[in-house]
């Protein structure tokens, strides 16, 4: 089990994690969530030894992790990062990267193609890192972090480089393999959908503390104003008094799936200002009160023309 304890870490007086605290056991997979800048990059170098703990402790198995002021070599062997820059051979092919990490046994070339496929560079195998593209590289990189099977392996935004068409395949091999091997992982993003379909936890990260800690459907469900929301993409932060006949106080966020255009008169009456096609309906932006209202529709609507919502 990985136990992470971090009560502040600063760069030059700088806070830049405060009380972050989890635990993640074997084959987990742990996605941190956050804004650009928040501490993503810095909570992964910490973990891996690169960065010297100010306050709080990080123990694997109960041997506590003593950062770079303690080892010739920064980083702990059982783990593995791909950074955002990865650490790739340009003049040697792609097969030769992945071997320079293995024994040099027979069995090494079954291993070869195994993480081939996973990363699907087959057809690269014996061409030059140095004629690759970005997205190919990176795929390299992942692929040479995991030849030596890591026990935990931490990403730092893993997928930037790779196309939409790719990267579905790539996430699903890759998350896939790790579960098989039974890998834990850490994996630093901003993108929501892939923290919500492959991670067993996400921990959302805001001006580098814990905002939120849980199971994805938790943390989707429990989502509660404009931040948090803002990953899953555009959200209404509306007054609880508009969907009840109670006198409420306070907010509540809707997601724009959970309005929809009401056949009767409401309270919440919404000019239309543009509509955006998403490929399975329209996100629909419109007027209320002087404030912006996202809803879903299926098909597009005329600009000015004004509707009653509803919560459903
Ligand atoms: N070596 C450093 N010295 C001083 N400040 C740093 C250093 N590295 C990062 N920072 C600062 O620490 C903060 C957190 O940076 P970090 O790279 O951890 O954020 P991040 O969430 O990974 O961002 P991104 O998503 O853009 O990669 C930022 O304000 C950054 O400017």
């Amino acid at each position: 089990m990985l136990k992470v304890d971090i009560d502040s870490f600063s760069y030059s007086e700088v806070t830049i994690l405060k009380d972050i605290h989890f635990r993640i056991k074997s084959g987990e997979h742990l996605s941190i969530l956050g804004e650009s800048g928040c501490g993503k990059s810095t909570l992964l170098h910490l973990i891996y030894g690169l960065l010297n703990l100010d306050e709080g402790e990080i123990h694997y198995n109960n041997t506590k992790l003593l950062g770079p002021g303690h080892s010739l070599v920064p980083g702990e062997p059982f783990m593995k990062l791909v950074a955002q820059e990865f650490d790739i051979m340009p003049f040697t092919t792609v097969a030769e990267n992945l071997a320079s990490f293995l024994t040099g046994l027979d069995e090494d070339k079954n291993r070869i193609e195994e993480l081939l496929e996973v990363v699907e560079l087959q057809p690269f195998k014996n061409t030059l890192v140095k004629n690759l593209s970005g997205g190919q590289k990176q795929r390299v990189a992942l692929a040479k972090a995991l030849a030596n099977e890591p026990q935990i392996l931490l990403l730092d935004e893993p997928f930037s480089n790779i196309d939409v068409f790719k990267k579905s395949k790539l996430r699903r091999n890759l998350f896939n393999h790790l579960k098989e091997k039974n890998v834990s992982c850490i994996s630093a993003t901003h993108d929501s959908e892939e923290a919500l379909a492959f991670s067993d936890y996400i921990l959302m990260l805001k001006n580098g503390s814990m905002e939120m800690f849980g199971r994805p459907e938790e943390i989707y469900q429990n989502v509660s104003d404009e931040y948090q929301g803002g990953f899953f993409g555009d959200v209404n932060v509306l007054p609880k008094q508009l969907f009840s006949s109670a006198r409420t106080e306070g907010e509540v966020l809707i997601f724009p799936h959970q309005l929809q255009i009401s056949t009767m008169e409401t309270d919440f009456p919404v000019v239309v200002e543009k509509c955006y096609f998403h490929g399975t309906h329209y996100l629909i932006q419109s007027k209320w009160n002087n404030k912006d209202i996202f809803f879903n529709h299926f098909k597009k609507l005329k600009k000015g023309s004004v509707f009653h919502l509803e919560y459903h």
